[in-house]
């Protein structure tokens, strides 16, 4: 594997049983992430970028392939292992931001920290500057029921990337949000992106947002195909 390779799918295959029938939705998918590389994933609805996203961030197994996160082949691991290394390793941003409603949003962006062992003045201090950085330090107090949508998502995206992740996986992170919002939010998660030095591979709808990007693919008949930006 070449040095600076940070994530590789390998003839991913994924089926969902329905019935009688077998869905076929991966067949064979081979991808590669590069290091502070950033891809775009685009394709129409129900082909499979979830699906795919899900098998990179090892929150779902591939039925065949395997899966190589920072030079670790992940398809053998046990549970236990393959979790350690999407904490450690990887970040996810979804389309709803999925945060602790009882928890403000400096200890949502807190948590991941916590559970990797940072003591809480250094987690704490961390989590203040992403939400500074993501312009919603202001709102720190706040739990995510008294956040605006484009303030969830920009304290969802905080807390994504508390542990440096190697890699930031995101589905749609900006499909729930109106489109003036969606242009500001992901302008801020661009923006810390290419300061961190991120790996990152985005799902959307949004062409504007993908053209930003570094490289987009999209999937046909279960394989990731590169487009020409
Ligand atoms: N757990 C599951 N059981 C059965 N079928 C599933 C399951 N998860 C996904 N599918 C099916 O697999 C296909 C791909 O789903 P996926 O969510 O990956 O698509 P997507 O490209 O992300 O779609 P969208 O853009 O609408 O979010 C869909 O047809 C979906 O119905």
């Amino acid at each position: 594997m070449a040095k600076d390779v940070v994530l590789t799918l390998t003839g991913i295959d994924r089926h969902y049983g329905q019935g009688e029938t077998v869905l076929s939705i991966l067949k064979g998918a081979d991808f590669t992430l590069r290091s502070g590389e950033t891809v775009a994933l685009v394709a129409p609805s129900g082909t499979g970028k979830s699906t795919l996203l899900h098998v990179a961030g090892l929150l779902e197994h591939p039925d065949g392939g395997e899966v190589t996160v920072g030079g670790v082949a992940c398809q053998e691991l046990g549970d236990e292992e393959r979790t350690a290394i999407r904490r450690k390793s990887i970040g996810f941003v979804y389309q709803f931001h999925h945060l602790l409603p009882e928890f403000s949003a400096l200890e949502n962006v807190m948590m991941p920290q916590l559970i990797a062992g940072l003591s809480k003045p250094e987690a704490a201090e961390r989590a203040k500057q992403l939400l500074d950085y993501m312009r919603v330090g202001h709102r720190a107090d706040h739990r995510p029921a008294e956040l605006s949508g484009g303030e969830q998502q920009r304290v969802a995206i905080a807390r994504a990337v508390a542990n440096a992740p190697l890699v930031l996986l995101a589905d749609e992170p900006t499909g729930n949000l109106d489109p003036e919002t969606a242009s500001y939010v992901f302008s801020a998660l661009e923006a810390l992106v290419r300061q961190s030095g991120l790996s990152a591979m985005i799902a959307t709808h949004n062409h504007d947002i993908a053209r930003r990007m570094d490289r987009c693919v999209t999937l046909v008949d279960g394989k990731v195909v590169e487009l020409e930006v």
